[in-house]
């Protein structure tokens, strides 16, 4: 795994600027990492919080989820790590990466309250052309176990089920989880709560315009090298995006994309 930097409140990397671990409320992690992402030297950890950037999945012409979770960015403060802020920056040339032929200027900053962590991610088209991106933030939410894991917020969203190409019927009941899995774009951004045994998180997020509810299940993360078996069921990710609605950027013009999580024990 590349070189990463530590101190008391998280880790995280240049590489993609990825936060790898956090802890808000005790002992308990709040990021699902893959003890076997070291496995694989210049990719992507398996968990914690991948930006992806300039297209989600394959929902285009370029490498899956884009080229900025396997860049180096750039630390841009505070000139010390410390424990409750930090900031990466990227800078995109034209035709610098997979032909993408267009400059922006990424940033990420991350801000940690006592039971809460914020993130802000820009992007700026610092070019002459305008240009149409998708991603966003990608976090593995660390869990217990996600078969006693429920997601309070989506129940009357649009969204679609990716896997079978239907759409999704409104629920009764919080989403729950099992050994299928779950893979659903949900239209819009509404405040979420993610219900485990112990605690809750409470997900809310501006910006970005649409929920990815993913979870590989059994069957898929059997094909994931960089991740043990029985692992799936340590996390669910609930990623703040624009996915199949990509965000068009005039030159000199800035999107920011928020999402916050405040952690809360439950009783
Ligand atoms: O394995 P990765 O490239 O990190 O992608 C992991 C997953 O990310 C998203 O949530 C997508 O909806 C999935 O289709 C994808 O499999």
């Amino acid at each position: 795994m590349a070189t990463s930097t530590a101190c008391a409140t998280w880790r995280h990397q240049a590489l993609g600027a990825q936060l790898l671990t956090a802890q808000l409320g005790g002992e308990r992690p709040l990021l699902y990492l893959s003890p076997l992402s070291a496995c694989q030297p210049l990719q992507p950890a398996r968990g914690g919080v991948p930006v992806l950037f300039p297209q989600f999945a394959q929902w285009g012409p370029g490498r899956k989820h884009g080229f900025a979770r396997q860049l180096d960015w750039q630390w841009v403060g505070p000139d010390e790590p410390e424990a409750d802020r930090l900031s990466y920056g990227l800078d995109v040339l034209p035709g610098q990466w997979d032909g993408w032929p267009h400059a922006a200027q990424l940033r990420l900053d991350t801000r940690r309250w006592a039971d809460s962590l914020d993130w802000s991610l820009q992007v700026r088209n610092t070019g002459q052309s305008a240009f149409d991106w998708s991603g966003g933030l990608h976090p593995y939410w660390a869990v217990e176990d996600v078969w006693a894991t429920e997601l309070d917020g989506l129940q009357s969203c649009p969204g679609r089920d990716q896997l079978s190409g239907l759409a999704l019927s409104p629920q009764a009941a919080p989403w729950r989880w099992g050994q299928e899995g779950m893979e659903c774009l949900f239209d819009g951004l509404p405040d979420l709560t993610l219900r485990c045994a112990t605690h809750e998180l409470q997900l809310s997020g501006s910006g970005f315009t649409q929920w990815m509810v993913w979870n590989p299940g059994a069957a898929l993360a059997a094909g994931l090298t960089d991740l043990p078996p029985g692992d799936e069921r340590r996390f669910i990710c609930v990623e703040p995006v624009c996915a199949s609605r990509p965000q068009h950027l005039a030159p000199g013009q800035t999107f920011t994309g928020t999402l916050s999580v405040r952690w809360q024990a439950r009783s």
